[in-house]
């Protein structure tokens, strides 16, 4: 079975530090390997892991699929910005590797086309277009994508901001594309799962909701009276 279909239907969980976040204590590949082996423990087929030294620890204590992607740099395009990027993660053991499929300048002026031909060609693995919008979608499935997913929605200039999941942009893929789309970006309820299914989603990836405690804290604090004594807040004071 391929990874795709290992984890059809199911909860696909992202197991990443917080980006724009270098000091994070979770940035550290035994503790997002450890907090894998819990979501895996918790019922997620699959996890989605950022750069190679996390692929490797991640590898060695989970069976599930793991989607690779390696951000880099601060360019529009971070997401596995390069074809040595996507290479070098799916190396490291990832069964998919998510690359951003947008129409945007890419660092090593490569196309979505050429990256997806450089992993056919050194490694085994799936690729998941990450993409914004529909249009995006069906290009990256012209260039070879086997799946493609709603991650950069509310990222791009060419994508509506919101706090709530691309619902709408699910429902058009899964109409316009013969591949499995994954729903990603902003899933942090049963109900929005729920939804995404109904829509047609092959998976639901969810992330900082689950996995990263520095941003579910920072959502829960603004209610407390002590919400000032944060330390972003401590420092501008
Ligand atoms: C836009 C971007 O950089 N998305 C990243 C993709 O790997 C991750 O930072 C997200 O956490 C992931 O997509 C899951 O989304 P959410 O954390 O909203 O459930």
């Amino acid at each position: 079975m391929n990874a795709l279909d290992e984890l059809a239907g199911g909860l696909v969980v992202s197991c990443q530090p917080l980006p724009d976040e270098p000091d994070d204590p979770m940035r550290d590949p035994y503790v997002q390997a450890r907090v894998a082996a819990s979501v895996v423990r918790g019922g997620a087929l699959a996890v989605r892991v950022n750069g190679p030294d996390d692929v490797r620890a991640v590898r060695a204590l989970v069976d599930v699929p793991v989607i690779g992607l390696y951000k880099h740099g601060t360019d529009d395009v971070f997401i596995t910005p390069t074809a040595a990027h996507a290479v070098e993660v799916a190396l490291a053991g990832a069964r998919i590797v998510a690359i951003d499929a947008t129409d945007r300048p890419r660092p090593d002026g490569r196309t979505f086309a050429d990256t997806v031909r450089a992993v056919r060609e050194r490694t085994e693995a799936l690729v998941l277009a990450d993409v914004s919008t529909a249009a995006e979608g069906v290009a990256a499935v012209e260039a070879g994508a086997d799946a493609v997913a709603t991650t950069l929605s509310g990222y791009t200039e060419a994508s509506p901001r919101s706090d709530q999941p691309d619902l709408e942009l699910l429902a058009r893929l899964v109409a316009l594309l013969p591949v499995p789309v994954l729903a990603e970006g902003r899933y942090r309820t049963t109900e929005q799962i729920r939804r995404a299914f109904e829509a047609g989603a092959h998976a639901v990836v969810t992330g900082n909701a689950v996995t990263s405690p520095l941003w579910i804290t920072r959502r829960l604090v603004p209610a407390t009276p002590r919400a000032g004594d944060a330390p972003e807040n401590r420092e501008s004071r």
